[in-house]
């Protein structure tokens, strides 16, 4: 059995008790518009409170919960709340999914009572009130199927995912045909998609060739991505960790000439295929060279999908030392089903940014056994249920995964898809 065969315990930790869940919450709160670096600003509607009082910090969680119930009575009010089970279709008719449908009748008396809200107070004060998704279904959903996806149902897709109100879709990769020949189409699918509203479309660079073949297709953002483990690096881009921090420097000085964002990701944030268990401090220096570089957002990927939170805790509290939590962005496989409260525990530190892929759709040429990513639904679903705002219309992501599921011929890897689709769960009895 290797050692990532079960979880990375708290006996491999750093000392838990020192970790303060609340201590960056108030730095969680990010301006209204994203400041992209490289002269780049993206507006996307987030208003924090800039007061440090936990007290007035209490008045505005509360105000924001009582949103739910509120929430609850308008859609009573437009006769939709007693359906409580909607079925694909409704929502293809209806044009938009009931984002509150499952939330309990009760729900009023639930919040009027004081110790459900102090309760809620001490778990939920740290997280922010809209997460921005990077859906990575294109690029990291895709990579990895055997059989070629057409570029037409890749266009499509992105089409699909644009319209649910995604404000970032990862689109494809410029890396090399021969090492993921999947995403061989990029200049096509680039140019496809390139004139594209609404949302942002990076692409994947590893080297000054594939940044420069991604600009002259028309990609307005490109990404690169490190790695925390010496192997990963070596059999994902051929290269060191210094190497590749070298090469991406080249990258971020020619996008900054062109005023091109670059996100940086930093993969195997808690264990490597090879290597086992990563140090924090490993994923910290990495992490901070690529913001130090230019990177306007870090991106750090469980990249086989072994973290639990009792892990991403200290590898998220040794980042935050170096890189500021606006800038930081989680990327969540779920190999062991821990991404959702992976996800919560990021939310609970103050990450506001969360990487996922429609339908689940993922896995990593380069790291075997790796699944899938996190799938969007589930995340929108979660999200939707702990009353903070994406701008994400769940039933136009449902009908993107339908659509990308029934193209490779399997089952969506969401499990809120999976309950919709089945008709069969009725959350509002739960
Ligand atoms: C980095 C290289 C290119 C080095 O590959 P190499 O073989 O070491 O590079 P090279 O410089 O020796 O060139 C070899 C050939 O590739 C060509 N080449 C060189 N660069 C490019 C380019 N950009 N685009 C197209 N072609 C390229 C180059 O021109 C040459 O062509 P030839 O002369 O043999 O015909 C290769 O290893 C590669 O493409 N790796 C990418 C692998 C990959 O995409 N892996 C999946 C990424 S997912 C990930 O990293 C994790 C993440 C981000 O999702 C987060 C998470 O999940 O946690």
């Amino acid at each position: 059995m290797s050692s990532l065969e079960e979880p990375l315990g708290l006996d491999k930790l750093p000392s838990l008790s020192n970790i303060d869940l609340h201590r960056f919450s108030s730095s969680a709160c990010r301006p209204i518009g994203e400041d992209l670096g490289m002269g780049h600003r993206w507006i996307e509607g987030r208003n924090c409170s800039s007061s440090n009082s936990g007290e007035e910090e209490f008045e505005e969680y509360s105000r924001d919960s009582i949103r739910w119930p509120k929430q609850m009575r308008d859609t009573t009010e437009r006769g939709i709340s007693n359906r409580r089970t909607f079925t694909l279709g409704d929502h293809m008719r209806n044009g938009s999914m009931c984002n509150s449908c499952y939330l309990p009748n009760h729900i009023d008396d639930f919040w009027n009572n004081s110790g459900v809200r102090a309760t809620t107070y001490k778990l939920f004060k740290g997280i922010p009130n809209y997460v921005k998704i990077v859906e990575v279904g294109p690029r990291d959903g895709l990579q990895n199927e055997k059989n070629t996806v057409p570029t037409s149902v890749k266009v499509a897709l992105i089409h699909k995912l644009v319209s649910s109100g995604l404000p970032v879709v990862e689109a494809t990769s410029f890396v090399s045909p021969k090492w993921v020949p999947q995403l061989a189409d990029a200049k096509d699918v680039m140019k496809a998609v390139k004139n594209l509203d609404g949302a942002r479309l990076p692409v994947l660079t590893p080297n000054l060739k594939g940044f420069e073949a991604a600009v002259a297709a028309g990609a307005k953002e490109v990404a690169v991505f490190a790695s925390a483990s010496e192997s990963f690096s070596k059999s994902n881009i051929n290269c060191s960790i210094e190497e590749s921090l070298s090469r991406y420097r080249a990258v971020t000085d020619a996008a900054k000439r062109l005023s091109i964002p670059v996100r940086g990701y930093v993969s195997c944030v808690i264990g490597c295929p090879t290597e086992g268990a990563i140090p924090p401090s490993k994923v910290a220096y990495v992490a901070k060279e690529l913001h130090d570089m230019g990177c306007f957002e870090i991106s750090l990927g469980d990249t086989i999908g072994v973290g639990t939170p009792g892990t991403v805790l200290p590898m998220l509290e040794a980042v935050m030392a170096v890189v500021p939590v606006e800038k930081l962005a989680v990327h969540f496989h779920d190999t062991y089903g821990q991404s959702l409260p992976n996800i919560l525990v990021s939310l609970q530190m103050g990450i506001s940014t969360v990487d996922s892929s429609i339908a689940g759709l993922g896995g990593c040429p380069y790291a075997k056994g790796a699944s899938g990513n996190v799938a969007t639904e589930d995340v929108v679903y979660m999200l939707n249920g702990l009353g903070i705002k994406t701008k994400v219309d769940l039933g136009k992501l449902l009908i993107a995964g339908e659509y990308i599921s029934k193209h490779l011929g399997r089952p969506s890897g969401s499990k809120t898809a999976i309950a919709i689709s089945r008709k069969t769960v009725d959350a509002s009895k739960i």
